[in-house]
């Protein structure tokens, strides 16, 4: 028989400190019935790993929250990848990972490491600082707008909006309620930017109207395009590099092995955002009656997989929740997996390795000197604050 929980994972308790629930709906089978949202829910790898792959089964056009669109109106037009099946997902997919893609980013790379040293050499002085602000929200806010080719003015509706965003994929709580009055400001601003002449030629906002110039992508789906960008790519960095900060000031041996090699900085983000998953849940529709783990996912209804859950799968990972640069992180669904696995994954790479590698450089050691405090968000894992103590090499 179908297992049932009927805790809510929105709840305050849960965001607080969600390995409880997670270790519980593993422990109860491959796939839990959640009451409370008349959902499905998959927190074992195995069923995320192949409900992430298996796009026909499980769609995201009807919306990767709570939301089902078939039913409900969207709170913002959808995005063509995310909230996308193919093949209207098809062209905006190929476009965004030619221009986010290795390749493209090698010629920041240089840029963002300067601005990594910089401010790396701005915040050792302080004695004691908050690494979410000085360095885990500073640095993307630093590279990234310039990157994408944002005007200076209104900067600051980035990180609100994409807070708000990922909110929206949950139940209609408290911390959706609470942000209402302010949507429409921070929803105009952002599609403001999307329009041609709000972008700078040459970054990645510019690069996708000239890839509807060329026929790859129509001019009415380009600003769409770029608001993706603005939605996706500032608050999962912020709380990416957030949780690597934290994974070392938790564990200061993995510390001095960045610090003999600080090539290992690469590995070691991609081993936080295993351990961490910024990202902790996503959604699906069962797009037929769909057999996973013994029980029929009926067609038209919603399967809650559990990202988080499954990087920490003592079925898939050895001490699970060690952070551990030892262990080969590749696998991970953090970015997701699949057709829809993140566009943006080597641009968050590149920031973390330019910040990891300022900080290998100049810090011996990170110490945490109180404890660190969350910041609820129904999809995000996200610290408000990260009290640090950078002693210096
Ligand atoms: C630590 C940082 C990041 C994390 C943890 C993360 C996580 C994810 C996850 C889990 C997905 C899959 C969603 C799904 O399967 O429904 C995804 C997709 C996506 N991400 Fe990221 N992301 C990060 C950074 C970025 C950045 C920096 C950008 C943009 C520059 C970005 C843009 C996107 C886009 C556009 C998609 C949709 C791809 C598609 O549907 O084809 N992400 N991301
Ligand atoms: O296309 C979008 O708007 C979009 C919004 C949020 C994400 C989350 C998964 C990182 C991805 C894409």
């Amino acid at each position: 028989t179908l297992p049932v929980n009927d805790a809510d994972p929105f709840a305050p308790e849960h965001l607080e400190t969600p390995e409880p629930l997670h270790a519980a709906l593993r422990d109860a089978g491959p796939v839990v019935y959640l009451a409370r949202y008349d959902v499905y829910a998959l927190a074992r790898y195995e069923q995320v790993h192949a409900a992430l792959v298996n796009w026909q089964d499980f769609q995201s056009g009807a919306g990767v929250g709570l939301s089902n669109f078939r039913y409900e109106k969207p709170w913002r037009p959808p995005s063509l990848l995310l909230e996308a099946d193919p093949p209207r997902h098809d062209a905006p997919r190929r476009v965004l990972a030619a221009i986010l893609g290795p390749r493209a980013l090698r010629r920041l790379r240089q840029t963002w490491f300067a601005e990594a040293e910089a401010l790396v050499e701005r915040v050792l002085g302080e004695r004691e600082l908050d690494g979410v602000p000085a360095l885990a929200e500073a640095f993307p806010l630093r590279v990234f707008p310039d990157a994408v080719g944002l005007q200076r003015e209104g900067r600051q509706n980035l990180l609100p909006y994409g807070n708000f965003a990922f909110n929206a994929f949950g139940p209609a709580n408290s911390l959706v309620t609470d942000a209402a009055p302010h949507v429409p400001e921070w929803a105009a601003w952002v599609d403001a930017q999307c329009a041609r002449d709000r972008l700078g030629p040459d970054g990645f906002g510019g690069r996708i109207w000239a890839a509807a110039d060329r026929g790859e992508l129509t001019h009415e789906q380009a600003p769409l395009v770029v608001r993706s960008l603005l939605t996706a790519g500032v608050d999962t960095t912020v709380h990416g590099l957030a949780a690597v900060l934290h994974a070392f000031a938790t564990h200061p041996g993995q510390w001095q092995r960045v610090r003999d090699n600080p090539a290992a900085a690469r590995v070691a983000f991609d081993e936080a955002v295993r351990w961490a998953s910024p990202v902790q849940t996503f959604f699906r529709t069962a797009t037929t009656d769909t057999l996973v783990g013994g029980t029929t996912i009926p067609e038209g209804r919603k399967i809650l997989m559990f990202l988080a859950a499954a990087n920490r799968d003592p079925r898939r990972w050895e001490r699970p929740d060690t952070f551990d640069l030892g262990r080969d992180p590749s696998g991970h669904v953090g970015f997701g997996m699949g057709l829809h696995q993140c566009v943006g994954q080597h641009v968050a790479r590149l920031e973390a390795e330019a910040l990891l590698t300022a900080l290998a450089r100049r810090v011996r050691r990170l110490e945490l000197t109180g404890e660190p405090v969350r910041q609820h968000n129904n999809t995000l894992r996200a610290l408000r604050s990260l009290p640090l103590r950078l002693h210096p090499a």
